[in-house]
């Protein structure tokens, strides 16, 4: 059977900017008041196909990962081995297995939609109405607002850590017996654990979009859809490794922050000082299961980064 060999239009190596998804270069330049071309990718504020494409990453990463993700928030909550958290969850049964997908589906489509889309408009604005300032900061600002318009759906996140806590089997058996369980402490309860997930968002936001195009030109140029498909996904999963690790313990704290339902807000470093002291002092015991979060988040951004990728290509 003849290879028939795909390839893409040859392009020059992958562009310095902090966000260099090819598919820029595909967009027509836009003139500005001063006639100048600006670089392509900063051409039609409003265009929903990055929305999309982040919608379907999203959809793609959550079907393939929440097992594993399920495993790794019991040993961050409780502070046990994956050995324990894997019989745990075998005790609830493989019927529990997908118990509390609804809440990342609805909850992860949505802000990865928002990460990208916003990323992308929010850059093109900032660079359009502030001309002067470096591209670096409009880009890395327009991260920091995108990662923090995620955080409205904080209540879907909330939910989630209820409905993955075995200590609430007994109290609601889906999504929306939990919506409902936290209605009558009022619309801040849907919003417990925010403040820790507005630094995760904001700082990975800055560190993903920042970090990808200088990792991508260190990769061997791809010249077909498999080779950026590899080097896409290579790129999403050591950024996804590194900022799923250093963003760790901020997950432990939002755990157990949003595993509470009622009763006093704690502030983060109240939360992280209770969490220190009875894990023993000892780093050790805090980062348990970040080796299993490292290899999931690997696998989540790297998925989510190539089918970005490719889903920009073809769209
Ligand atoms: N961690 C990164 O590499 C990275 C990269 C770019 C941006 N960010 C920013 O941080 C935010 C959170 O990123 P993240 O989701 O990787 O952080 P994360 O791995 O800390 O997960 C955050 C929460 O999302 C849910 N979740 C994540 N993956 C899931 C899965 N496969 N199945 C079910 N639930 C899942 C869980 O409730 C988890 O506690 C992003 O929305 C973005 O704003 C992070």
């Amino acid at each position: 059977m003849s290879q028939v060999k795909e390839t893409l239009p040859q392009r020059g190596k992958a562009g310095s900017t902090m966000m260099d998804s090819e598919a820029h270069e595909k967009r027509p330049p836009m003139l500005t008041s001063s006639n100048q071309d600006l670089s392509p990718h900063i051409a039609g504020v409003g265009d929903m196909k990055h929305y999309l494409c982040g919608y379907c990453a999203a959809f793609n990463n959550v079907a393939i990962t929440y097992p594993v993700q399920k495993i790794l928030f019991r040993q961050q909550l409780y502070g046990i081995k994956t050995r324990d958290a894997v019989l745990q969850l075998r005790k609830d049964g493989f019927r529990n297995l997908y118990r509390g997908i609804l809440p990342p589906l609805m909850q992860k489509t949505t802000t990865l939609a928002l990460m990208f889309g916003l990323y992308e408009d929010l850059s093109r604005l900032l660079h359009k109405h502030v001309s002067s300032a470096p591209e670096f900061a409009t880009r890395s600002v327009a991260a920091l607002l995108a990662g923090t318009t995620e955080a409205i759906l904080t209540p879907f996140e909330r939910v989630q850590t209820l409905l993955q806590d075995h200590k609430h089997h007994d109290k609601f058996t889906n999504t929306y017996q939990a919506f409902r369980a936290l209605r009558c402490h009022g619309i801040a309860e849907y919003y417990r654990g925010m403040v820790p997930i507005l630094f995760r968002n904001g700082f990975g936001n800055v560190l993903f979009f920042g970090l990808r195009g200088p990792i991508k030109e260190r990769l061997p140029t791809a010249t077909t859809y498999s080779a950026h498909l590899v080097n896409d996904f290579i790129c999403g999963g050591v950024l996804g490794a590194m900022l799923g690790f250093l963003s760790f313990p901020i997950n432990v704290v939002k755990a157990r922050i949003q595993s509470q339902i009622g009763g006093p807000f704690q502030s983060l470093p109240m939360v992280f000082k209770t969490i220190w002291i009875e894990r023993d002092r000892k780093l050790i015991n805090l980062f348990r299961g970040a080796h299993l979060n490292y290899h999931r988040s690997l696998i989540s951004w790297g998925i989510i980064n190539a089918t970005y990728e490719f889903l920009l290509k073809i769209v």
